[in-house]
């Protein structure tokens, strides 16, 4: 019977209906569906097209390379959410928020119903594997508790600063020496900041020397190849599924080239546990090593999967949790300096109060309250990490009243939080890192604003691990490049954030290092875990 009508009906359309009738049909449904949703929106959302949802708006704004500023816009214009559909093959949906409340709902008060969940898992499945950043459940609480544990330890603290200490002194400070000799040099700071983070991540993680900051600047196959499986997963996001899932199936295209990179980045990985475990035979012990790596292995792991009460962590569980920590730890506070050193240099103001704060902290970085606070306000206005979401397990309602059916996401746009009137004051837009500061004492402050109004290192069970290691190695290279040289940004370069999971200058920094004359000499190389401590 069904087989009939549906004969009958192509009969019907092959007799009586043209094309050009199909084609009007077609337009008129997709008006109609347009001008529905566009009523169904309330006033200042973005339009959402019939089919594509969002998709169109937001290609025009990425075309026109403010995609960052027109959604803070768009969230000032409606109160700090909207709804967002980009339906093409994904069926993603959920909705766009910048309320503090809303996002301590998702980060704290219901952080049960949003984990990471299957979407961000499934894109990053072939790098992370399980790590920590990959991870929900008992697994991440695993991994998190293991990783709290260590990162926090004195021992660690002061290992991971005189790490930073000696590739400061090292490797930067007398690169950066050479290059200022050499007149009319010009170099990419971001880049040079990018190699320094991924040299001293690998080795507070893994206790080996990357070399990316070698003499002459060497290209490094393995920072290559992590670089390229960042980018290649991140692909994932924009592609729709119904292109990106064929092609890894059949194993060609980007697919295929993320597979490569990612074998790379595993086999180094690998080898480092390799040799780790060899060597551990042979002595004995790794008593005589404070990098993460060999703090796990010789600790006994909490009673969950990938670990083995008796044998240790398993090899397969080190190789992701290390990875894991080089994806947090490479780009995030380099892409921070960055835009510091940018900022600072069309404010000599700021600038002297940061050289008078280091001065007179003596090299102790734990005392550079007003560094501190500039830095934190320099992220305030770039988060390194611009936008984060998280996906719901079971049906909600946030507290602005914005309904979340099961499987929506909810993204929190850290960018345009950091930039919103209602908190920060008509002067939100300024770099005035005195926000911070205690009006008396001078002290750093920040522990009084409420984490959820400040994401830029997460909040809530998932705050970053790496926060105070982040500000250690920030406060550490930025006390020791302003002290010996003035950074000039060469004019005329377009200075604008790149698309993406983190907030790269879209085509670098080119600057220039001007030995200073008078020099705010950093006097105690090593600070004291003590001072360390800092906020969490
Ligand atoms: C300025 C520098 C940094 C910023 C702005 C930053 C920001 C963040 C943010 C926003 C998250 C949450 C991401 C998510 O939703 O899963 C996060 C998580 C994390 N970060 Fe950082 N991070 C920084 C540096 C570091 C460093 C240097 C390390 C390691 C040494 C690190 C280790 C981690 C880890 C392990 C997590 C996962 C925590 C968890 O899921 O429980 N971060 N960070």
């Amino acid at each position: 019977m069904a087989r009939e009508l549906v004969a009958m009906a192509l009969r019907f359309l092959h007799e009586y209906v043209r094309a050009s009738d199909l084609a009007v049909a077609a337009a008129v449904l997709f008006v109609c569906s347009a001008v529905r949703s566009r009523l169904s929106s309330r006033p200042g959302e973005p339009m959402l097209w019939p089919v594509v949802g969002i998709i169109p708006t937001l290609s025009a704004h990425i075309a026109l390379g403010d995609v960052y500023d027109w959604g803070a816009a768009t969230l000032s214009r409606c109160r700090g959410t909207f709804p967002y559909r980009g339906t093409w093959g994904g069926g993603s949906s959920g909705v766009i928020t910048s309320v503090p409340a809303n996002v301590e709902h998702v980060l704290k008060a219901n952080f049960d119903n949003y984990p990471k969940g299957p979407y961000y898992r499934e894109r990053f499945a072939e790098l992370l594997g399980g790590g920590i950043f990959n991870a929900d459940g008992d697994s991440w609480r695993a991994q998190r508790k293991a990783a709290s544990a260590e990162m926090h330890s004195a021992r660690f603290l002061q290992f991971s600063s005189a790490t930073i200490q000696r590739l400061v002194r090292g490797r930067l400070v007398p690169l950066l020496e050479t290059l200022s000799e050499q007149e009319r040099h010009a170099v990419d700071l971001q880049d040079v900041l990018l190699r320094f983070a991924f040299d001293n991540i690998c080795a507070a993680a893994f206790g080996v020397e990357a070399g990316c900051l070698a003499d002459g600047l060497p290209d490094v196959p393995f920072a290559r190849a992590f670089e390229r499986a960042t980018e290649l997963s991140l692909t994932r996001f924009y592609t729709p599924p119904l292109v990106w899932k064929p092609k890894r199936l059949l194993g060609v295209g980007t697919e295929r080239a993320l597979v490569d990179a990612t074998r790379a980045v595993r086999e180094f990985a690998d080898r480092t546990v390799a040799d780790r475990r060899a060597e551990l035979r042979k002595v004995g012990d790794l008593a005589g090593r404070c990098d993460l790596l060999s703090r796990l292995m010789s600790s006994s792991p909490p009673p969950h999967p990938p670990a083995d009460a008796a044998a240790g962590y398993s090899d397969e569980f080190l190789r992701d949790f290390c990875i894991s920590f080089i994806l947090a730890g490479r780009d995030t506070s380099s892409v921070a300096l960055t835009w510091f050193f940018w900022l600072l240099a069309s404010r000599p103001d700021v600038e002297a109060r940061v050289l008078d704060d280091i001065a007179r902290a003596g090299g102790d970085v734990g005392a550079m309250d007003y560094l501190h606070a500039a830095l934190t306000e320099s992220m305030r206005l770039y988060p390194p990490v611009p936008v984060d979401f998280k996906e719901a397990l079971e049906d909600d309602v946030l507290p602005d009243g914005t309904p979340v059916r099961a499987r929506q996401r909810v993204i929190y746009f850290t960018y345009a939080m950091g930039r919103d009137k209602a908190t920060w004051g008509p002067d939100c837009l300024e770099f005035r890192p005195e926000r911070w500061l205690n009006d008396k004492s001078g002290a750093f402050a920040g522990g009084a604003e409420s984490p959820y109004k400040y994401v830029v290192f997460n909040a809530g069970p998932r705050l970053c691990v790496g926060k105070r290691f982040a500000y250690t190695q920030m406060k550490t290279v930025a006390a020791a490049v302003l002290a010996r040289f003035r950074v000039e940004v060469v004019p005329g370069q377009e200075v604008k954030p790149k698309l993406n999971t983190t907030l790269y200058v879209k085509n670098g920094l080119m600057v220039r290092f001007v030995a200073r004359e008078q020099r705010h000499e950093l006097r105690h190389p090593v600070p004291a875990a003590a001072h360390l401590a800092g906020e969490d």
